[in-house]
């Protein structure tokens, strides 16, 4: 018979007026920490899913988006890598801290230096009014440098506890070679993808965000683009 099995096609103008667009919730996470901790590899890494060829020193802050499904519901991380140098985040800093949904700390697992920072790190959170409600973790990155770690997990895990945030040691650039951190997810062949995966169930398990857009709104591309040795410019994924 004919038409038998076949699905029936409404008209555009009908289904759009009948079927409103699925909202996107947009979960915006600032990334803070030391200048070559690795924000950039981090944050690449969730994004493309690999370690970039090379980077750059960040200037002001680059952004990079990634679009995940959770129980059904379209979320948008929106990471932003900021810049560990000073000279580079002066004019930006209170950018960073507007509509944030999580705080990213990173040091790296090899520099001492980087973790001693950390409590300047937290400050500035508290001087940019940043409440204790805003989830925060901790990450300890370079775990691939076996033989260079210089922050021990312990230290690490008391630091983080007395901050009330979960520790995670993972590397950018292998993320199977992680530590032993607070939220330690050994199995995991990717590391990075858990951790911010853990925000992002944490968050939407907390009372509606404010930002959102129709899912057929225009991607936001907010990346201001690299040269990636020849690869095509442009960091932000929001079609990942
Ligand atoms: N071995 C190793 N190297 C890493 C890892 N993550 C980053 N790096 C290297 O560390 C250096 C700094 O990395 P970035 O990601 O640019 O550091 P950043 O924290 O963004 O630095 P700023 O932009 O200056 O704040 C680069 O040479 C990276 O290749 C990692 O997990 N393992």
């Amino acid at each position: 018979m004919a038409g038998q099995g076949s699905s029936v096609e409404l008209p555009s103008s009908l289904t759009s007026r009948t079927l409103p667009p699925p909202r996107t919730r947009i979960f915006k996470m600032i990334v803070i920490g030391d200048s070559g901790v690795g924000k950039t590899c981090l944050t690449y890494r969730f994004c493309a899913g690999r370690f970039p060829e090379k980077t750059e020193a960040t200037i002001g802050v680059d952004f990079r988006e990634r679009l995940i499904h959770i129980d059904g519901e379209n979320i948008k991380i929106q990471l932003w890598d900021t810049a560990g140098q000073e000279r580079f985040r002066k004019s930006m800093v209170q950018h960073y801290y507007r509509n944030v949904h999580a705080v990213v700390f990173v040091y790296d697992v090899t520099s001492p230096a980087s973790f001693r920072s950390l409590p300047s790190w937290i400050e500035e959170c508290k001087q940019h009014s940043l409440g204790t409600e805003v989830p925060r973790i901790l990450v300890g990155n370079k775990c691939d440098l076996r033989e260079s770690v210089q922050v021990a997990t312990d230290i690490a895990q008391q630091f983080a506890d007395s901050h009330s945030m979960p520790l995670f040691e993972t590397s950018a650039k292998n993320p199977s070679s992680q530590g032993g951190g607070g939220g330690g997810d050994s199995g995991s062949s990717d590391h990075v993808e858990a951790i911010f995966m853990t925000v992002a169930h944490k968050l939407k398990s907390q009372k509606p965000l404010m930002l959102s857009q129709p899912s057929g709104a225009a991607p936001i591309h907010l990346d201001r683009g690299r040269d990636q040795g020849g690869e095509a410019r442009g960091w932000a994924c929001s079609s990942c």
